[in-house]
C-alpha cells in the first residue's frame, strides 16, 4: 500500500545556513525552504548567553519574515552557542582558539544553549525561547585535540565540537534534547508552534 501523500498546510522557512538544523527538520518529516538571514551575529551583545542566543535567532527570523519571498509562511531562527563559565561560545575564531577552547573543557560540563525564534508572518505573531542542554566532555589527549583542530570540523560549530561528528568520542554525555546540541530542539518547536495554534503534524510533507 503506498504511503499517503499529504500536503503541508503551511509553509516552513528555515532562516539558517545550518546543514545540521535543516537535516534535522527533514529527518522529522518537515520540507522548508532555506533563507539565510545573513545577520550579522557581532551586532548583538548580551551578559547572558541564553539572553544572547535568544537575541540572534530573533534577529535572524526577523531579518527573513521581513522579506517578500517569506510572505505568507512560518519563519524559524535559530542560533546556538556553549556557555562555559558564564562565556558564550560561538564558533571559534582559528584553530588556536579551538584547541584552546578544548583544553578548557574537556572533563568539563557546559551548557549548549539555542535560541528558537518562530514568526507566523501570515498574522505577525512571534514566539521565541531557549532551550538548555548540558554537555559533559569527555578527556581527549593533546594529540587527540590536533587531529580534531586539523580536521577543520572545530571552526564551523558552536561550542568547537559536534555532537554526532567527528568529535563524539569526546563527548561522554549530555542532560536535555540532543536535536538541541545539534541546532534545534524539535519539541521546543513543537511548543512553540503551538502557541501560535499551529500542530507540527500539520507541516508534514
Ligand atoms: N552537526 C552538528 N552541528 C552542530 C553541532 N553543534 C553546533 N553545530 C552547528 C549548528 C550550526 O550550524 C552552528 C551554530 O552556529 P549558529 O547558530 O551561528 O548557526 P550558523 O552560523 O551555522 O547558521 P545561521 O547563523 O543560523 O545561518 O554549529 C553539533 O553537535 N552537530
Amino acid at each position: 500500500m503506498t504511503p499517503m501523500t499529504v500536503e503541508p498546510q503551511r509553509t516552513l522557512v528555515l532562516a539558517s545556513a545550518s546543514p545540521a538544523r535543516l537535516n534535522l527538520l527533514r529527518q522529522a518529516g518537515l520540507a522548508p525552504h532555506v533563507i539565510v538571514s545573513g545577520f550579522d551575529e557581532d551586532t548583538l551583545d548580551h551578559d547572558e548567553p541564553a539572553a544572547l542566543a535568544l537575541a540572534l535567532a530573533e534577529a535572524k527570523a526577523g531579518v527573513v519574515a521581513g522579506l517578500a519571498e517569506a510572505a505568507g509562511a512560518l519563519v524559524i531562527g535559530c542560533d546556538s552557542v556553549l556557555e562555559l563559565d558564564g562565556e558564550a561560545l560561538g564558533k571559534p575564531a582559528d584553530a588556536a582558539e579551538a584547541t584552546a577552547r578544548w583544553k578548557a573543557m574537556r572533563g568539563r560540563a557546559g551548557v549548549l544553549r539555542t535560541g528558537h525564534c518562530v514568526i507566523d508572518t501570515a498574522t505577525g505573531r512571534q514566539v521565541s525561547a531557549t532551550a538548555s542542554t548540558t554537555v559533559r566532555f569527555g578527556e581527549p589527549s593533546d594529540a587527540e585535540v590536533a587531529a580534531y583542530v586539523a580536521s577543520g570540523e572545530p571552526l564551523h560549530v558552536a561550542g568547537a565540537f559536534t555532537l554526532d561528528g567527528l568529535s563524539s568520542p569526546f563527548i561522554d554525555g549530555i542532560d536535555g534534547d540532543h536535536g538541541n546540541v545539534i541546532g534545534l530542539s524539535m519539541p521546543l518547536l513543537r511548543s512553540l508552534l503551538g502557541e501560535l495554534d499551529v500542530s507540527i503534524t500539520d507541516l508534514w510533507a
